[in-house]
């Protein structure tokens, strides 16, 4: 693997990674790379795998094979001295209704033998401040929106300043405001320069908030990158108008695209052309429409589609993506 040690190296590493239960996998050899610095999105629909992940990357469980490393330290090995940077919040944290958000968070700091009481109260202003609950810190749980929960479990797991931050659908249950609550959150701590690892099964959730994103399927990590190389491997769109078709098919062809007619499209004397260019080769948008200026061609209307990430998803996983949110 790896080194992780210097800036530019892996939060989190894992190689061949699994977990079965039963003759049933539910993590298959699983190879994370989650660059530091990075807000990576843990993508699947539910059930492919990612609290499993999530629960062996935390040494809350023990993998069936393979090795991970977070913040560079074997894990489970490690774990002791990795735990420390690590905030998490994966199970909803249970906080007492009838205590003040502020108390709450003094019974959670004094169950940690590593948090030193002198600074306890300071620790917690300064959790409150981050997650924006200050003004609500002597009020009770039981009078906080989902959202202000899920932002004080954040506060929990911020408590000490952590390098890593391990967030299992944060935004499971939330209304629209909470959610929005959270995610802004999320991109605020990562401006601060803390490695988000996000997991969720809402795909504009990632697109909002994540660099990096990994694709769950049934236990397997099917894709992994940068949101821009996702959308790169798919396959862009180009809607070109113009009288002169057949002038134009021949540039496009020329540049390894494939033109199809599109008839007559709105707008146009005489008819368009769609053209598609295949996975991985990708000519510039500036340069297809010099080609077809310099070839003469009349051009009346440009625009380029994006590969949908919502298509690249569902032809990688086979599924439908939840893509509200
Ligand atoms: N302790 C367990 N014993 C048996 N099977 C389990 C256990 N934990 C998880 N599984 C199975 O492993 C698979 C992956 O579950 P996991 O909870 O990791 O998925 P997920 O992507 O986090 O989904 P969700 O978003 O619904 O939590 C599922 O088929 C699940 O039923």
């Amino acid at each position: 693997m790896n080194d992780a040690s210097g800036p530019a190296g892996l939060a989190i590493e894992s190689e061949g990674l699994s977990k079965r239960f039963g003759h049933r996998s539910a993590v298959d050899s699983v190879n994370l790379a989650v660059p530091r610095g990075s807000v990576y999105g843990f993508l699947g629909p539910n059930g492919s795998g990612k609290t499993t992940t999530i629960r062996l990357l935390l040494g809350l469980a023990a993998p069936t094979s393979g090795g991970i490393r977070v913040l560079g330290r074997p894990i489970p090995a490690g774990l002791s001295a990795v735990l420390p940077e690590v905030g998490a919040l994966v199970e909803g944290p249970a906080f007492y209704p009838f205590l003040s958000g502020a108390a709450n968070l003094r019974r959670l700091d004094a169950a940690d033998r590593h948090a030193p009481r002198s600074t306890r109260a300071a620790r917690i202003d300064e959790a409150l401040e981050l997650v924006g609950l200050s003004h609500a810190a002597g009020k009770k749980v039981r009078a906080y929106s989902l959202g202000m929960k899920q932002r004080l479990g954040i506060a929990n797991a911020l408590l000490r300043p952590r390098e890593l931050l391990v967030l299992d659908e944060p935004t499971n249950g939330l209304d629209p405001q909470g959610t929005r609550e959270v995610r802004s959150l999320v991109r605020s701590l990562a401006a601060g320069g803390t490695t988000v690892f996000v997991s969720s099964h809402l795909l504009a959730e990632v697109e909002q908030m994540c660099t990096h994103v990994g694709v769950m399927s049934v236990g397997k990590l099917v894709a992994q990158g940068t949101l821009r190389e996702l959308r790169a491997a798919g396959t862009a769109r180009i809607m070109l108008r113009t009288p002169d078709v057949a002038a134009a098919a021949r540039v496009l062809s020329g540049l390894g695209l494939h033109p199809e007619p599109a008839g007559v499209l709105p707008g146009a004397d005489h008819g368009g052309l769609l053209s598609t260019s295949p996975p991985g080769h990708t000519v510039a948008p500036e340069d297809i429409v010099a080609a077809l200026v310099a070839a003469g061609v009349r051009v009346q209307g440009f625009s380029v589609e994006d590969a949908s990430l919502e298509e690249r998803f569902v032809s990688l996983t086979g599924e439908g993506f939840d893509v509200a949110g």
